[in-house]
This record gives structure tokens, sequence and C-alpha cells, in this order.
């Protein structure tokens, strides 16, 4: 299987990350891409491949000129009013108040975020849009005939909506991966994202679309983030009606009531007739990892490659969450390996 990767991933390198009232080091960060790479590399999975670059249009087809326009001049604006630190909202429209857009960098960060636990800072911007051409460069690959495709793609982006950054996230690339494939003429997509959290951004960007089915498993949003997203009940609006579907499981849950849901989507998905598969894959779902409590094991990861690839769609992999690092290319490489027959 070939892996897109970017180098450019280094320039998101954030020294801080709100947290428990504390700034500590970023969940988010680079060695999580590099150890995902080296076992690539050690597993020999195959070709890595440097992404070509698509410029702003296929980011445009999923999120609004201003949000882009936006995340291109923050930190210059925020350096600009002569903040000392990295770019951190703080403010937001509470109930009762308006959602416009202001002049000043402290609403404007608001304005365009779903929480304070994603800094910005200098190269920010340039590895957010790299980590589309990641994700573009797999689906173009993909849609040229390759059975399946990891983009190891840093930052992540599921929980990023048209005009929200958060959670890690900047552009949504498994949606931009997923609206390519819809431009190419795949008539039906389906997005299965696997990481622990919710993909709010997702669901929200084709929520009253029947073309691209969104399904997520993910921690009880009553419980984590995004907190405000993710329920059951919420299952399309509009065309869209029928078309999302959130399986949410409890603290502890083992892969083998995970595995459960996971049966659920791909009956979902078969069912819906996709074309094409986009997975989102966070492997945030291990049993060590620092900030979710599902409690997946190296060797279930094998076992959930193996089951994607029973699909026979094409397929998309893009990489999401996942903090343990000392396991993170362990389990990432073994979704691949699994889909590859590797048992
Ligand atoms: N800082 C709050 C948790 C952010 C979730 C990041 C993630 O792994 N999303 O999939
Ligand atoms: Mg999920
Ligand atoms: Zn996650």
């Amino acid at each position: 299987m070939k892996t897109v990767f970017s180098p450019l991933h280094n320039r998101r390198d954030v020294k801080t990350e709100l947290d428990g009232g504390l700034l500590i080091a970023p969940h988010e960060k680079p060695s999580r891409a590099e150890t995902i790479l080296a076992r690539v590399k050690s597993q020999a999975l195959g070709e890595i491949v440097e992404p070509e670059e698509f410029g702003l249009e296929p980011i445009k087809r999923v999120h609004t000129d201003n949000y882009v326009e936006f995340l291109e001049n923050c930190w210059q604006e925020w350096q600009s009013d002569g903040k000392q630190g990295e770019a951190i909202p703080v403010f937001w429209a509470g109930r009762g108040m308006r959602h416009r857009e202001p002049k000043d960098i402290d609403g404007r960060l608001g304005y365009y975020s779903m929480g304070a636990d994603t800094s910005i800072s200098d190269g920010t911007w340039e590895a957010a849009c790299a980590s589309v051409n990641v994700a573009l460069t797999g689906q173009k690959l993909v849609a040229g005939g390759e059975r399946a495709v990891f983009a190891l793609c840093r930052p992540p982006g599921h929980h990023a909506h048209a005009d929200l950054f958060g959670g890690y996230c900047f552009f949504n690339n498994a949606a931009i991966a997923a609206q390519a494939f819809r431009d190419q003429g795949y008539e039906r997509v389906a997005v299965l994202d696997v990481d622990f959290h919710h993909g709010n951004g997702t669901q929200s960007i084709f929520y009253h679309r029947n073309d691209v089915l969104t399904i997520s498993l993910h921690g009880d949003p009553d419980l984590v983030f995004p907190h405000f997203l993710g329920f059951e009940d919420e299952t399309g609006e509009g065309e869209g009606e029928g078309y999302n579907l959130n399986i949410v499981y409890p603290p502890g849950t083992p892969f083998s009531v995970w595995r459960q849901g996971l049966e659920t989507a791909c009956r979902r998905i078969a069912d819906f007739g996709a074309d094409a598969l986009v997975v989102p894959l966070g492997v945030d779902t291990f049993e060590d990892d620092p900030i979710s409590f599902f409690k997946l094991t190296s060797p279930d990861y094998l076992t959930l490659g193996q089951r994607l690839a029973q699909l026979g769609l094409p397929t998309l992999f893009t990489m999401e969450g996942g903090y343990d690092v000392d396991a993170i290319g362990v389990n990432a490489v073994n979704v691949m390996q699994g889909f590859e027959g590797k048992a």
C-alpha cells in the first residue's frame, strides 16, 4: 500500500495547548507523524509518495472563503496586534449573543473556532495546506486505480467544520477528499470515522446531503470532546435524513463491543451502495491513549483493517488522532497491514 507523506507537517510545531488550566506541550506533535512514517518504512508497507500541490480550490469546495482567508492571515494579524504568545481563542458568542464576524483578531479567533485547545503559530497555515495536499494526492492515487492508500495527514482534520477549527484540526482533509471523489464522478461516497472522537466537522459538512454517507464510532460526547455534537439522534436533515449515523460508546469499551458498531457501519455502507470509502483513521481508541477511554489493543487494528478490506471499495485512509506515540506507529500501520491481509 502506498503512503503519502509531507515533511511540511513539521511546520505545525506549536509549543502550547491549553489543557486543565495549563499551557502544556501539545498532544498533537510532530513525533506522531514521524513515528508512523518510521513504522511504514520498517514494515516495508510500500512506496512513500510526496504530495502534489492542489491549491486552494479543492479546499474551498468544503470550507468558506472567509474561513480560508482567516486561517491564512491569522498569525500575521495576531502578531500585528502585539500579542506575545501563540494565537489562542478565548471569546465566543454565548447564548443570546450575535454570531457575526467582528473585526478584532480576538473576536475572529472565537468566531472561527470551537474551543481553546488548538493554538496557532507560524507554520500552521503551511502545514494545514500540506496536509490537504497529502489527502488529495492519496485520493488521486485511489481514483487512478490504487485499491487503498494511506494519507499520513498531519495536522488532522475531522473536527474542522466549513468555517471552524479546533480539536487540533484546521482543514477537513477527509471531507475535502470525499468531495474530490464526488467531483470526479463517484456517485456515492461513504466516510467511516473510526477515530475515538466524533467526526463532528465531517458530519456537519455533509449533514444535508444524501450523496456522502457519514458514519462515526466514538466516545460519548456527553463525556468527551467535541461535547456538543455526535449523539445518536443526529441522523441527517432534509435530503440528508438517514445519511448520518453516530455510534456512541462509554468508557472502557473493548474491541469485542466496538466491533459490533463496526459491523453496523459496514452493513450501512453496503446498503448505501458506496462507490468509494474514506476512513478518517484515529488510533486514539487504543487502550493506553492518554486522552481517550476505549480499550482496543494493537492486534485489534489488524482485525479492523481486515474488516474494512472486506467492503471491497476503493479506500482512502486519512490519519487523524492517536497520542500514545510509542504505540501509534504499530497501531496505524496494523490497520494497513490488516487491510492487505496480514493476520
Ligand atoms: N483537546 C480536546 C480533545 C481534542 C481531540 C483531538 C482528537 O484526537 N480528535 O480526534
Ligand atoms: Mg470517530
Ligand atoms: Zn481523536
